[in-house]
């Protein structure tokens, strides 16, 4: 098994490594920030990769955000970033169900567990949807809720797709709805399988562990339309129009980011420790992918630009 490199404090070898580079993937959750708090140096680090002539694409699988929420997190972060270098797995998972899937006119509809941005994406992509964020759903069963799912006379006819994501709001009501349409042959996708979600620097049920629970009733896995899988990695090469040798993806989180990078062929990996990976990780024998570098935090890659330091 290759060891990753270690590039915290070496300059020359940081500089070696952004130089094999023309695009970085950036993952969020666990690298840029956790929850609201942007680790230390993070917009620096990204302001010094694109003084040297680097494009920048955050590539997350937290769906609760838009590509146009998340510009607006970023700017309230004081990160400069645009809706173009986002791409988030709520919106690869729109783009999907509307341009790949195309379900059948009668059966176009999608019932979503999760959160806004899944709603919004969808919205932008004219794919309708019921469920998500809507109040109707947060709230106890009832006998009369078992009698309608049951018969199908609370169902909506045209559902041909559920879709799964990080919902703070999950309950037995919305898993009953989602469970009698899967029955009836609706598709299963996610938008990711993430076990925990890394916040405030700690962990919390993740996307995967929401939707595990309908994988589980029916035996069956959802197709996953975020990291690690391929049609994120070919959505976003067509969109950059990406030199995937060129190309480095940076994660916090071996079995989506870093598996992701290595799968996708690109050029190069690199993980962080600020998230869910540690280095006993990929030491482990039955690792799930080793990177190929690997730093501290984010904010390595920049220190001796930002310290002042002669670049070697
Ligand atoms: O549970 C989830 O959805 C994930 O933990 C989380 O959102 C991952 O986000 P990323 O690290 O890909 O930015
Ligand atoms: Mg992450």
């Amino acid at each position: 098994m290759t060891k990753p490199q270690y590039l915290t404090g070496d300059n020359a070898a940081i500089n070696e490594f952004i130089d094999r580079f023309d695009v970085f993937l950036l993952d969020c959750d666990g690298v840029i920030w956790t929850g609201d708090h942007v680790f230390d140096g993070v917009p620096e680090t990204l302001e010094f990769l694109r003084s040297r002539g680097k494009k920048v694409v955050f590539v997350t699988n937290n769906s609760t955000k838009s590509r146009q929420e998340y510009v607006k997190k970023f700017t309230g972060l004081g990160i400069q970033s645009n809706a173009e270098e986002i791409f988030g797995s709520a919106y690869s998972s729109a783009i999907y169900i509307s341009r790949i899937l195309k379900l059948h006119p009668f059966k176009n509809k999608v019932f979503v567990i999760g959160e806004a941005g899944i709603e919004e994406e969808l919205r932008s992509e004219n794919v309708p949807f019921i469920g998500g964020t809507d109040p109707a759903f947060r709230r106890d069963i009832t006998p009369e809720d078992f009698e309608g799912i049951a018969d199908g006379s609370l169902l909506e006819p045209d559902v041909g797709c559920v879709l799964t994501g990080l919902d703070f709001h999950i309950n037995y009501l919305k898993l009953s709805h989602a469970l009698q349409y899967l029955r009836r042959g609706a598709v299963f996708l996610a938008t990711n399988t993430d076990s925990t979600f890394p916040m405030a620097h700690n962990f919390f049920p993740g996307a995967g562990s929401i939707g595990k629970p309908l994988a589980y009733m029916m035996n069956q896995q959802p197709v996953a339309l975020g990291k690690p899988g391929k049609a994120m990695m070919d959505a976003i090469e067509g969109k950059f129009e990406l030199d995937r040798a060129r190309t480095c993806m940076v994660g916090d989180r071996l079995n989506t980011d870093i598996k992701f990078g290595i799968e996708g062929k690109l050029g190069g990996t690199l993980a962080v420790l600020t998230g869910v990976s540690k280095p006993a990780d990929w030491e482990a024998k039955d690792a799930v992918a080793v990177p190929a570098f690997y730093v501290d935090k984010l904010s390595d890659l920049g220190a001796f630009a930002q310290g002042g330091a002669q670049e070697t």
